[in-house]
């Protein structure tokens, strides 16, 4: 099966995070960590920040890593780097996404997210 490798920031301010609806696609009304696929050449680090720039034009500070995600979808396995993500300037403006949230510790359950980052939320749980 075909893997695709993938990067996700959990923005954090203060006690919050921040959620995103897809817009889009074959998951669309999925909630995600904003971000995307790696491009060749580029790092991690690299691809999650111009990702959010694409995304919500807003400039992030990628910091520890939080976990990768191995999880096999019908037609495609992902392989999902997901980071702590500090915001250094801009206002998360949606550009492709259809809503958005912060969400505390006690919300975190409270969005549709998608079958992958169900065990994610656990450990973002456990660090917030
Ligand atoms: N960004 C992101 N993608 C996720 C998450 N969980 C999850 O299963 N995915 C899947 C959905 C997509 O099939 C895949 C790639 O993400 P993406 O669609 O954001 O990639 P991209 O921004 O490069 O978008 P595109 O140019 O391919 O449309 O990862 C998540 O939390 N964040
Ligand atoms: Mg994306």
């Amino acid at each position: 099966m075909k893997t695709i490798k993938v990067v996700a920031a959990v923005i954090k301010n203060e006690d919050k995070i921040f959620a995103t609806q897809r817009g889009y696609g074959e998951f669309k009304d999925g909630w995600e960590f904003p971000g995307g696929k790696i491009e060749a050449g580029e790092t991690p680090q690299q691809a999650l920040k111009r990702e959010i720039r694409e995304e919500l034009d807003t400039v992030i500070e990628v910091g520890k890593h939080i976990d990768t995600i191995e999880y096999d979808y019908p037609t495609f396995h992902l392989s999902m780097q997901c980071f702590w993500c500090t915001i250094v300037e801009g206002n998360l403006v949606l550009k492709e996404h259809e809503a958005a949230k912060w969400l505390d510790k006690e919300h975190l359950y409270s969005v549709d997210w998608l079958p992958a980052d169900i065990g994610l939320i656990g450990k973002i749980e456990k660090d917030m």
